[in-house]
């Protein structure tokens, strides 16, 4: 018997195949789920589409790397999406443990690395030192990198968790090879929010869209004002002017809201001008935090909020997923 197709509603966007560190984090957000509700993307800017549309309700995307940074794939699929359609509502932490994979009986066979670029960034360190001979080259996601890898076991490797071992057939060869012990890397889950049906021009309401059978984006649970409130803002500023960015932040710093990242990135629209993203420690519902967007309005700044969760930053996390133990290369 046909399996019945899985509705929008149930439908989480994560950077595929599965055995990628987004599985891992989207498994640990939805737990329990049945896997064909989880739904492969090939490149992360389309899991963020996807959620937008509304093809999925939910999505995974990793933001940023404790060791490496933030994910600029991620930034710039953000930075085209509409807020009015996609909202964060929650943090995921992963503790991030690469394995080399790789049939070569030593490294000195190995001609060519593959990962995510976010992988070989993580573990630069180590490749210099023990595979500075071979290429590295970028894949679409860790797993990706796996498969590519099992084309040529005996000359190729790949940067992935040890799990994506099973279903690339490539044994690992040395774990964890991070260059730092407390990599991590947040996640952040988004979701679609449905637009409000809309008043056609005859006054009646709108025939509902396609996207319209996606519930809208559950509101995120408020952290209690004990909790770590964040909040993911996008801006641009008037380049021409002196202080434009400063006035900005001297907003947040009256209102006494912390900044906790920065980012900048190209506009996507004009050459050599750039948008903001800025991670602040305060929750859209908090007084300080409505007086900034008020006076940035005021101001003639249109400051894009993509929604308010709870941190989950702190002590390093234990590590999640199940990883071997600590063997070096031979
Ligand atoms: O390629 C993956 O597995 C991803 O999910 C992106 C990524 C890569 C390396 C560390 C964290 C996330």
């Amino acid at each position: 018997m046909a399996t019945p197709p899985v509705s929008t509603d149930h439908r989480i966007a994560y950077l595929g195949p599965p055995g990628t560190y987004s599985y891992l984090a989207a498994r640990q957000q939805f737990p329990g789920g049945p896997d064909g509700v989880l739904v492969p993307y090939e490149h992360l800017g389309e899991v963020i589409d996807a959620v937008a549309a509304g093809d999925c309700a939910h999505g995974v995307v990793p933001y940023e790397n404790s060791t490496y940074g933030s994910v600029l794939t991620t930034l710039d699929a953000l930075k085209r999406t509409d807020p009015a359609r996609l909202q964060i509502t929650h943090e995921v932490i992963l503790r991030i443990e690469h394995a080399l994979l790789t049939a070569a009986p030593s490294l000195d066979r190995v001609t060519s690395v593959y990962s995510h670029p976010q992988g070989l960034g993580q573990c630069m360190a180590w490749l210099r030192k023990h595979v500075p001979h071979a290429a590295y080259r970028e894949a679409s996601s860790t797993a990706a990198a796996a498969a590519l890898a099992a084309e040529a076991p005996a000359t190729r490797a790949a940067i992935a968790h040890p799990s994506a071992s099973a279903a690339s057939g490539l044994p690992v060869f040395a774990s964890p090879i991070s260059d730092r012990a407390d990599n991590q890397t947040r996640f952040l889950v988004i979701h679609h929010v449905a637009s409000a049906p809309s008043r056609g021009a005859a006054g009646g309401v709108r025939p509902p869209a396609a996207t319209a059978a996606v519930a809208a984006a559950p509101p995120s649970p408020l952290p209690t004002a004990s909790e770590d409130r964040r909040s993911l803002l996008l801006f641009t500023v008037d380049h021409a002017v002196p202080g434009a960015l400063c006035r900005i932040l001297a907003l947040l710093a009256t209102a006494k809201i912390n900044i906790t990242q920065l980012d900048t990135r190209p506009s996507g629209r004009t050459p050599w001008e750039y948008v903001f993203f800025a991670e602040v420690q305060a929750h859209a519902v908090d007084p300080a935090m409505q007086d900034v967007m008020a006076q940035a309005t005021a101001m003639d700044v249109a400051i894009q909020s993509f929604g308010s969760y709870r941190s989950l930053r702190g002590p390093a996390p234990s590590s999640s997923p199940p990883s071997p133990a600590r063997r070096g290369p031979p």
